[in-house]
């Protein structure tokens, strides 16, 4: 008997940095595996997988890898996805394609403008992507995409790197020369340093507000460029002085809207194909509007009540679906390992979810 064959049949394999689950505290979420009858391994990303497993699902972080893009890097991520093709039935959280949508500002908030929820006054400030560092041809790009003065920059890439979270605001042509390119180019809401985070475990959320960048106003156009690290401004023990409001506008307070949080919640796990993954929000001044400014893969969920409780439920409820919805399928003739039928199954499944 080897040793795969003592292992009950449901394993959990999961991969995140050694510093994610120390933070997580994951060696408890091994417990409450247990308590529902699975055991939970840590995938070791240099051997193959046949030999590991075998696997019911697979559970990752794997942002800083897939974002390294080296050899080693393509090799692990090429064995992730040989073995998840050989091996229809196990469910990925989350899915690697998904997370690469993800991974890329642009792509990310396109996603965002083509949902539904501009109808309900959600919406992604107007963005363009800068690819040159040309500036008048960028000062060309940023008027005719409707960028207006002050904008904020963001790296291309928006996760797994040291330089992902460098941001800077640019408040006037001059400043366009501080663009970084490959990176998007957002106008910027004034929102009176509140952030609204997210946090989304399958069908649950949980909502945290956070410091945030103060009111920044086009009249201030001989300013020069400002950049931070956007972890040195959003965290909950940050203090920068980049948040601190005018006294004149200390009394404003913008009103999160729960009707619209929960509308966010159920469109864009649908169109991002997503379980665990965060969503920043702003509330605009005077407007109300709600912004959305980042969706982030598998977040801190610093603050979210019984994480692993949550996540063992999704896990679980993921699971069910992914079998009832293969078995639909393959009676109705669909071959559940081709991506492209894949995809026709996950329209039809939406369209039939939104009856029941
Ligand atoms: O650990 P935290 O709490 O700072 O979590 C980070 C997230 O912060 P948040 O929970 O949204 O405040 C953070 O979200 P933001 O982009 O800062 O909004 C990222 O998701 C970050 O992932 P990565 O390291 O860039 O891949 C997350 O980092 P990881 O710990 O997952 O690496
Ligand atoms: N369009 C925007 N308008 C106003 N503030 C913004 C905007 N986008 C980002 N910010 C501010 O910058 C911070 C970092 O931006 P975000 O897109 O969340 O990047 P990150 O992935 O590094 O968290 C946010 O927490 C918020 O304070
Ligand atoms: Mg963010
Ligand atoms: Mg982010």
């Amino acid at each position: 008997m080897t040793e795969n064959d003592k292992r009950p049949s449901m394993v959990i394999g999961y991969w995140m940095s050694d510093r994610k689950s120390q933070k997580l505290n994951w060696i408890e979420f091994g417990k409450v595996c247990r308590q529902h009858g699975y055991e939970l391994v840590k995938l070791d990303l240099d051997k193959p997988l046949e030999n590991q497993g075998p696997f019911a699902v697979i559970l990752h972080k794997l942002t800083e890898i897939i974002a390294r893009n080296d050899e080693k890097a393509i090799q692990i991520i090429d064995r992730i996805e040989r073995y998840i093709k050989d091996h229809p039935k196990v469910l990925i959280i989350d899915p690697l394609d998904s997370v690469r949508t993800l991974l890329d500002r642009y792509k990310t908030y396109n996603v965002v403008l083509n949902t539904t929820l501009n109808n309900i006054d959600v919406f992604t400030p107007t963005f363009v992507e800068i690819l040159s560092t040309n500036v008048k041809d960028n000062i060309k790009k940023l008027k005719n995409a409707g960028v207006t003065f002050p904008f904020i920059c963001k790296p291309f890439v928006a996760q797994g790197t040291t330089y992902c979270h460098q941001m800077s605001v640019i408040f006037n042509e001059r400043g366009v020369a501080d663009c970084k390119p490959p990176c998007v180019a957002q106008s910027f809401i004034n929102h009176n340093a509140i952030l609204y985070k997210l946090y989304v475990v399958g069908d649950h959320y949980q909502m945290v507000e956070r410091p945030s960048l103060k009111n920044f106003y086009a009249s201030n156009d001989d300013r020069d460029t400002i950049t931070f690290d956007s972890h040195s401004v959003s965290k909950s023990d940050s203090s920068s002085e980049l948040s601190v409001l005018d006294p004149s506008e200390r009394a404003k307070r913008s009103s999160i809207d729960p009707i619209k949080l929960h509308s966010i919640v159920k469109t864009l796990g649908s169109y991002l194909n997503m379980s665990l993954y965060g969503v920043d929000v702003v509330v605009e001044n005077d407007t109300n509007r709600h912004a959305i400014i980042d969706i982030n893969a598998y977040p801190g969920y610093d603050g979210f009540p019984d994480f692993f409780g949550k996540l063992i439920d999704c896990v679980k409820s993921r699971r069910a679906q992914s079998v009832c919805s293969k078995a639909y399928f393959e009676d109705s003739g669909f071959d559940t390992s081709d991506s492209s039928d894949e995809k026709k199954s996950r329209a039809k499944l939406n369209s039939i979810n939104q009856y029941n």
